[in-house]
């Protein structure tokens, strides 16, 4: 019998069979089937939202701890079967699956420990005889909108600090993988959660992100995905003079320089452009070389590639699943060909892949001898591809690496102190890594980035704190 999960919405779990969710490893694989919600639902979660506010967000820092704590307990000691229905529903590795549920672990955990570090300010006013205290609030009903390439974590590091911050939610995940956001729901629905606090509506963002954005009622919104929907949520946001945080594309470059260590900056290379078939916002897209470690660069990471297993994302063997749809396909076969008219050669990869059974594989791709300027280098593919683009020394490497409309993350691989420290300063990125593959961050430090990449405050970490609080300044005359 095929699985079927409901929305849930003011504590109860509602809503008909609507959308199918299928296996990109083996397209004939029903995942389940899910409830897809309606204007009409999504306005009722946002009311039911509304309702919980005024006594989630007056609870004691206890409460709040508890449920996210034992949410954390459950999704640990679940890491395997949960992992393997995220690496089942989207098509990362086993591994990728079973390393991300236990990342969605430890930020439910850390969130839990910042509701007992909740802290304000006293101040002396200018004025004798008056206090100051500064302390923050909740926001009110956060909308919360993920993508489909990081099905728990992402979902994971935006509930968790809305709840822990005494904000109460309504969240619509991606069509594309409905199995992971159901889960931490109802993790977090049988943790303790009142009713109304938390509330799913799986349907289309279309439908179901779009009544939440253009609902007076929803007082914060936390997006992750493509540019464009973001330009949608930033604008409607304006409209409601509400608060948002958009985490959207990046393009981002990893520097090799002729003094680094070959073998670090062909991990660096394969790990940041390809893993996770490449659908990481923080995927390395541009890898600029230098001269004289160029060719020597090149044969090494082909030679690396050649030796991949591309295959089903559930066979413990495989390192590159396969691509999350077929439009997603698609669009990076058509990057692919455009960057071969634009004159880029293509040293590796980008064919379609036969396995045994019917999926959405694709052979990672090299293009080299690309140029900054064309469109393969300038726009975000969101699949295992990757540009080497050719740079005489470091400081046309930093050149090349800002020019671009985004600005997530960047990296470096070199020997050279100097040139490291320099490129830390210097990057036109949020996050900067030196030795290390441009994706996989830690999850109690900022993320987020500059320019078309990010907008409004850091997420995950201590930082989480700025949007999912409002300051308020309190004078007191004490006579
Ligand atoms: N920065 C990142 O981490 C990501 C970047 N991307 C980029 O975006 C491209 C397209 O991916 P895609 O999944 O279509 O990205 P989208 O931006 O369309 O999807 C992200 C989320 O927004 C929802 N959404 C779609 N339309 C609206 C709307 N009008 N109002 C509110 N919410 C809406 C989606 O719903 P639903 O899909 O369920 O309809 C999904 O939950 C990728 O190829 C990649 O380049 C994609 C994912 C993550
Ligand atoms: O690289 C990571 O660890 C996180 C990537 C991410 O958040 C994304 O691709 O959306």
């Amino acid at each position: 019998m095929t699985l079927f999960r409901q929305n849930l919405i003011d504590g109860e779990w509602v809503g008909d069979a609507g959308s199918r969710n299928i296996n990109p490893s083996d397209t004939g694989d029903v995942v389940g089937d899910y409830a897809s919600a309606g204007a009409a639902q999504a306005g009722q979660a946002i009311a039911a939202a509304k309702a919980a506010f005024p006594a989630w967000s007056r609870s004691g820092p206890l409460a709040r701890h508890a449920v996210l704590k034992k949410a954390s307990d459950e999704i640990m000691a679940r890491k395997d079967e949960i992992g393997r229905n995220l690496a089942r529903e989207e098509g990362k590795t086993l591994a990728e699956g079973i390393g991300e549920t236990i990342r969605a672990a430890q930020i439910f955990d850390f969130f839990a420990g910042e509701t007992l570090r909740l802290s304000g300010e006293v101040v002396p006013s200018v004025r004798p005889g008056v206090g100051v205290e500064i302390t923050r609030e909740a926001v009110g009903v956060v909308g919360i909108i993920t993508p489909w390439n990081f099905p728990i974590a992402i979902p994971a590091w935006k509930i968790a600090p809305a709840l822990a911050h005494g904000n109460t939610v309504v969240f619509k995940p991606a069509e594309l993988v409905p199995e992971s956001a159901w889960s931490i729901v109802d993790i977090l629905h049988r943790a303790g959660l009142p009713k109304g606090v938390l509330n799913l509506v799986m349907g289309k963002g279309s439908v179901v992100g779009q009544a939440m954005l253009d609902s007076p009622d929803v007082n914060a919104i936390s997006f992750t995905g493509s540019v464009g929907t973001g330009k949608r949520v930033a604008a409607a946001s304006v409209e409601h003079m509400r608060k948002f945080q958009l985490e959207m594309g990046g393009k981002n470059p990893l520097v090799v320089l002729d003094d680094a260590d070959l073998a670090v900056a062909v991990d660096c290379a394969l790990n940041g452009a390809f893993f996770s078939t490449g659908q990481r916002c923080t995927a390395s897209s541009r890898l600029i070389v230098t001269d004289a470690i160029h060719d020597r660069f090149v044969d090494a990471l082909k030679d690396r590639m050649g030796k991949l297993v591309v295959g089903d994302a559930l066979d413990a063997q495989t390192q590159i699943g396969p691509v999350v749809d077929a439009t997603q396909l698609k669009q990076d076969e058509d990057y692919i060909a455009i960057g071969v008219r634009e004159g880029a050669t293509l040293a590796f990869g980008g064919g379609r892949l036969d396995r045994k059974t019917p999926g959405f594989y694709l052979s990672p791709a090299l293009l080299t001898e690309a140029t900054n300027a064309m469109r393969s280098s300038r726009e975000e593919i969101f699949g295992p591809v990757a540009s080497v683009i050719r740079v005489k020394d470091y400081d046309e490497a930093l050149a090349v690496a800002n020019d671009t409309p985004f600005g997530l993350t960047s990296g470096i691989c070199t020997s050279s102190l100097k040139h490291a420290t320099h490129f830390k300063r210097n990057s036109e990125a949020g996050m900067v890594m030196v030795n290390l593959p441009t994706a996989g961050v830690d999850f109690h430090v900022p993320f987020g980035g500059r320019k078309g990449s990010s907008y409004g405050p850091r997420e995950q970490g201590r930082y989480a704190m700025e949007f999912y609080t409002t300051v308020k300044t309190a004078y007191t005359f004490a006579g």
